[in-house]
């Protein structure tokens, strides 16, 4: 099947569509020179892509400022330039289906697409749907989604099937290249560990509650790793020169091995992206979310909600967090084995398992 896949900007557009891929090849339905993903130069794709052998081509477009709507002629000149050069892709790598995830490049391919008749998809990970996506949705075959909450945002009911975040599939696949947590940081294999960290890029919010809270958490008995963010890790350490914060926390800038690690952990405190969902319902591990307020349509709250309605999560809002109701919310579930049995097993009640495999079977559906 020769599939080119598109999305742009932040993670959540590029991990499903890279998990997709691995799977595609695993499952020997397509091969390396019959899948191109098309980004922008500016995005994090351009680094994430071609580092992992995927074919991959650049449209230059750009988003609507929405501040100054002066500049925005410039805008729609690229935008028109850009579905030109998506035409030209199009025509050269003569797809069977075209699957976007979001973003503006996405939104310029699977719009060409559709009108040369070539069947196309989308895929949305969020509880928002993102602006890309609703301008598709009325041109696309099929719509994949995962939040329940997503699906109501698209009035053509028929397009839609729920298939989860391929991530999902990807992290359960990845399960056995377990962290040693001993062999690595010198910490307890057989004592409960949570693991705090804020997004791929780290969030000062949880930084600042970690601070203020430290004095309290390392006089527990269970053990805490503390993923600050690479951008954050060098304040952070200037703050705790010369501060003694016991031997059961450990502070790191970022977690290389991600679906290594979190199968070891007790608890989880993150944010609430989609992709970090996605891995967390996947493997069933209890969790604190303290979503981002920073983000569009805030998205994250709406995700963590989700969660939390299933008994999946416990939620602080942001403006809420102070270090009483974060500690305490720790405590409650490092130390209540039954509660935190309960937490994962309705988090792996969420959790796809084969969310890949079903949005290849969309794929094999409309594929011409
Ligand atoms: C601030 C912002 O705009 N956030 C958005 C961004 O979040 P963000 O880019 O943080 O994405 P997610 O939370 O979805 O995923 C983070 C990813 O980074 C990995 N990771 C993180 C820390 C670490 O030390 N090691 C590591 O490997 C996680 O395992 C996960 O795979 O994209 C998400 C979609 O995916 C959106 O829902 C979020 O709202």
């Amino acid at each position: 099947m020769r599939v080119i896949f598109t999305g742009g900007g932040t993670g959540g557009h590029i991990y499903p569509i890279m998990a997709i891929i691995e799977r595609l090849k695993e499952r020997g339905i397509s091969t390396n020179d019959k899948i191109l993903f098309v980004g922008t130069k500016k995005g994090l794709e351009s680094k994430i892509v071609p580092a992992a052998g995927v074919n991959f081509k650049t449209i230059n477009i750009q988003g609507f400022n929405r501040k100054h709507p002066l500049k925005n002629f410039e805008t729609i000149k690229l935008f028109l330039q850009a579905t030109k050069s998506a035409r030209k892709i199009l025509k050269e790598f003569k797809p069977d289906v075209v699957l976007g995830t979001g973003g503006y490049v996405s939104g310029a391919m699977v719009y060409e697409a559709a009108k040369m008749h070539i069947p196309t998809m989308i895929h949305e990970s969020n509880s928002v749907v993102g602006l890309a996506n609703k301008f598709l949705g009325h041109y696309v075959d099929r719509i994949c989604y995962t939040f329940d909450d997503a699906a109501k945002e698209f009035p053509e009911k028929k397009k839609l099937v729920k298939t989860g975040n391929p991530r999902s599939q990807q992290v359960l696949s990845l399960h056995e290249e377990k962290i040693d947590i001993k062999k690595k940081w010198g910490l307890n294999p057989d004592m409960p560990t949570v693991l705090v960290f804020g997004g791929s890029r780290g969030a000062l919010a949880i930084n600042r509650i970690m601070l203020k809270s430290l004095m309290n958490l390392k006089t527990k008995p269970y053990q805490i790793i503390w993923a600050t963010g690479t951008y954050y890790f060098d304040s952070v350490q200037k703050k705790l020169k010369g501060v003694d914060i016991g031997t059961n926390i450990k502070v790191l800038p970022y977690i290389k091995n991600m679906p290594g690690l979190l199968p070891e952990m007790t608890c989880v405190v993150s944010r609430s992206g989609a992709t970090s969902i996605a891995e967390f319902t996947a493997l069933g591990v209890p969790v604190i979310l303290i979503p981002s307020p920073n983000v569009t349509h805030n998205h994250q709250m709406k995700n963590a909600l989700d969660l939390e309605k299933a008994g999946a999560a416990l939620v602080i809002p942001e403006d809420d967090l102070n270090p009483n109701n974060f500690v305490s919310s720790i405590d409650h579930i490092l130390l209540d084995e039954k509660y935190a049995k309960e937490m994962s097993q309705a988090s792996k009640a969420l959790g796809v398992p084969d969310a890949s495999d079903q949005v290849i079977k969309v794929m094999e559906e409309i594929s011409r």
